[in-house]
């Protein structure tokens, strides 16, 4: 009966995490999936949503179906987030917001509704981008095209070969774009950059579709949102999809938002009804618990500014792990150019090294990265940062 459905190879990023688990090296440090692990190695539930869950606790309250489009308040929670708490197209209901199952599920109802809505439109991602973007689209039966991204011989950006081939595509074709913390490279276009990428978009009438999953973890939540707002203050139509699963650190509890900025009202509301139409026919509504955390921590000031506090707190420690790592590997091995460890932003470094160097870190030292050289700094802490360096030497000395 079922003799003829293909074995599943796995996925190069969550099959690492069982790889991981399944270790016995005492040494062993995971650098693959994105997550957060503090000073030591642990993953964090942070303060605010401490609070919030013993709101949610006590009393302990029931569980009702959501709206297909989730919590009122975790729908104005991304949108306030992505926007900013004063955006005119706020207050001028121009935003079509649903709660989503993750990141994840934001890209998911939205590849389902360019399908659907958008038949002709081709996607098309960075090269490289995060592997699942393709799976997610092509899932959909949209068709997915590559735009030049990364340059692999200066570690920047092709942005003259970007910008060409944006000029080539056709109306309602759709750019999947990451607004700050580019995985896997880490490679983040300038605000002069963004500008040009927005100029082609509005000639060319493409339709940006921005993947922010890592907002906080560039610069500061405003700043991470830049093409986001930029977008709109040039009045183009927008697909947001953001995540909560890494500021949050409540990757199982699947939370996060797609938005649509329209034109007008009506369309609004077109676009709003046929999210929620999406949504019912996926997975009819989304899941309560990490709703209503968001909600909580998103409209109570003090917990919103103490996450603000605790997103940071991330973010630096993140960054003072490159710089550790970029000056340890420069005393090891001088005359090699680490740069890159501190130009990149966000959660990932894309170390350059072989995938012969990736599998070498991981079966001689039990150092796990994707294999595409992608490495998770936020896998990195005092007590284990010599240890990788020293194995990154080892594997980049053949
Ligand atoms: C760019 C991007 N977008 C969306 C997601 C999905 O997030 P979620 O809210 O958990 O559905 C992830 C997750 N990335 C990490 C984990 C994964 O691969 O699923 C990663 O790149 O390791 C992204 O890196």
């Amino acid at each position: 009966m079922f003799e003829r459905i293909d074995y599943y190879a796995g996925d190069p990023i969550l099959g690492l995490m069982d790889k991981f688990a399944a270790d016995t090296n005492p040494d062993k440090v995971n650098l693959g999936v994105g997550v957060y692990y503090d000073e030591d190695g642990k993953m964090p539930v942070l303060e605010c949503v401490k609070t919030a869950e013993q709101r949610i606790a006590d009393p302990i309250s029931p569980r009702p179906y959501l709206p297909m489009a989730g919590l009122p308040g975790h729908r104005k929670g991304c949108q306030e987030l992505l926007f900013g708490k004063d955006a005119q197209i706020l207050q001028d209901g121009l935003v079509a917001t649903i709660a989503t199952i993750g990141g994840s599920g934001a890209l998911k109802v939205g590849a389902e509704f360019i399908n659907e809505w958008f038949p002709q439109s081709k996607c098309y991602v960075s090269d490289p981008t995060w592997g699942n973007h393709i799976a997610i689209f092509e899932g959909s039966d949209v068709e997915v095209g590559k735009y030049p991204y990364y340059d692999t011989a200066t570690g920047g950006i092709k942005f003259d070969e970007m910008i060409a081939f944006f000029e080539t595509l056709n109306k309602d074709d759709v750019l999947l774009l990451h607004p700050c913390c580019h995985n896997p490279t880490g490679v983040d276009l300038t605000r002069e950059q963004w500008d040009q990428v927005l100029n082609v978009i509005q000639a060319r009438e493409l339709i940006p579709f921005m993947d922010i999953a890592y907002q906080g973890f560039g610069e500061d939540m405003d700043s991470d949102a830049y093409a986001i707002r930029k977008a709109v203050d040039m009045g183009l139509p927008l697909f947001v999809s953001n995540s909560f699963s890494k500021n949050l650190s409540l990757y199982g509890e699947r939370v996060g938002g797609l938005s649509v900025v329209c034109p007008t009202v009506d369309e609004t509301e077109r676009v709003f009804g046929q999210l929620n139409s999406t949504v019912r026919r996926m997975y009819s509504s989304p899941p309560s618990h990490g709703g209503r955390v968001v909600d909580i921590v998103m409209n109570d000031e003090a917990l919103h500014e103490q996450w603000i506090g605790e997103v940071y707190a991330m973010r630096d420690r993140i960054k003072s792990m490159r710089t550790k790592l970029k000056s340890v590997l420069e005393e090891k091995i001088p005359g090699r150019n680490f740069n890159y460890l501190t130009a990149q932003n966000g959660m990932f470094s894309f170390t350059g090294l072989t995938p012969e160097q990736v599998a070498q870190l991981q079966s001689k030292y039990g150092i796990y990265m994707v294999s595409n050289s992608r490495m998770c700094v936020a896998g990195l802490n005092s007590s284990n940062i010599d240890y990788v360096a020293n194995a990154m030497v080892d594997v980049l000395k053949d």
